[in-house]
């Protein structure tokens, strides 16, 4: 196991469970409150332009805080790598949640799909995309809440979401037809198409456009056509259908997803996208942190209300966390 001078005394690294490109993401613990993260190590060397790209996506994690997205609580920045300490989502990916079960019914699809519906309208109304939406970056934590991760692609368009985005980005078998006609795109309508194809994956179990062949691919979704199983209903279709529409204006738009009659059936009310409430004070967390640091309780909260996403930023997110969870507030030891 390579060790990390950068991680010493502070995060015991444990064992990977995840690699692309340039990163790897392994499974770490936590050393001062003894909770399990998971850290993204990239190699600046291998970064090469994209290096751009990981400092877009640090500024846009360190500006969310929404229950559906995986949380960050530290970066370290070292003259070789770049370490990215985030939430741990235990649950594991949607995807093989979904191939374990065969497809989802209606109501666990609904369930999911709100949260999903519930994360974009989120990073939309702070001016993002996310422009790689696929069950691979949808994961799950240990009580089945779902948790969008990897905004390596993310985009926040100068002068605002409305504006157009150029770059073609994304996995092909969920891109819409206009990334790949290479036209100008909105981001948020990508997205949009994207959350169709999460949809039918749901609830059909497959994919609503595959193919090994690259070129027979994206003529399927050039034409827009895809099965529709005898099994969903005709309600979840028409809504499937308002998704995958390939003229990106015809698309619905995701604020008319937040209280749409599929999305609200039973007595579900609209979608809600508020933030977390991380960014509250909370004296009990700060209490525990100031007793183990000796300092100051005023002190603490005025060094952690400047979100420097540290170690004490870490420390503080992950006892809020055991708050949640009903567990004792314990510090083991702060370096
Ligand atoms: C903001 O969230 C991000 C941003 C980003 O750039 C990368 C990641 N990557 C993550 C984060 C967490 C996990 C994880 O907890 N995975 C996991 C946990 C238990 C069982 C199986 C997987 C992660 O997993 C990597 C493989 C997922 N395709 C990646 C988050």
């Amino acid at each position: 196991m390579v060790r990390y001078n950068a991680l010493k005394g502070l995060y015991d690294i444990e064992k990977t469970i995840g690699c692309g490109g340039f990163a790897k993401v392994k499974l770490a613990t936590h050393l001062a409150t003894g909770e399990k993260v998971a850290i993204k190590i990239m190699d600046k060397q291998m970064l090469g332009e994209d290096l751009r790209r990981v400092k877009l996506e640090l500024e846009a994690l360190k500006s969310f805080s929404h229950e559906n997205i995986c949380q960050l609580y530290q970066v370290i920045e070292t003259s070789t790598h770049f370490f990215i300490i985030m939430e741990y989502c235990s649950g594991g990916e949607l995807f093989d949640h979904i191939v374990e079960k065969n497809r989802l019914n209606e109501p666990e699809s609904r369930k999911f799909f709100r949260q999903i519906v519930s994360a974009v309208a989120y990073l939309h109304s702070l001016g993002y995309a996310h422009r790689d939406l696929k069950p691979e970056n949808v994961l799950l934590d240990k009580n089945q809440n779902l948790k969008l991760i990897d905004f390596g692609l993310c985009a926040k368009p100068q002068g605002g979401i409305e504006n157009p985005l150029y770059t073609s980005c994304g996995s092909p078998t969920y891109a819409a037809p206009e990334l790949i006609l290479g036209q100008q795109y909105l981001g948020q309508e990508v997205d949009v198409w994207a959350m169709g194809v999460l949809l039918y994956a749901l609830l059909a179990g497959s994919l609503p456009f595959d193919d090994l062949n690259i070129d027979n691919l994206y003529r399927k979704i050039l034409n827009g056509k895809y099965e529709e199983p005898p099994f969903i209903s005709k309600e979840s279709l028409r809504l499937i259908r308002s998704m995958l529409q390939v003229e990106p204006k015809k698309r619905i738009k995701v604020t008319e997803l937040l209280d749409h009659p599929w999305i609200t059936l039973g007595v579900l009310g609209s979608v809600q996208y508020r933030p977390r409430k991380t960014s509250k004070y909370d004296s009990e967390c700060v209490q525990v942190m100031a007793k183990f640091m000796e300092m100051d309780e005023k002190l603490i909260w005025n060094e952690l209300s400047k979100w420097k996403f540290d170690y004490s930023t870490a420390t503080y997110l992950l006892l809020l966390n055991r708050k949640q969870k009903d567990l004792t507030l314990r510090v083991i030891s702060i370096p």
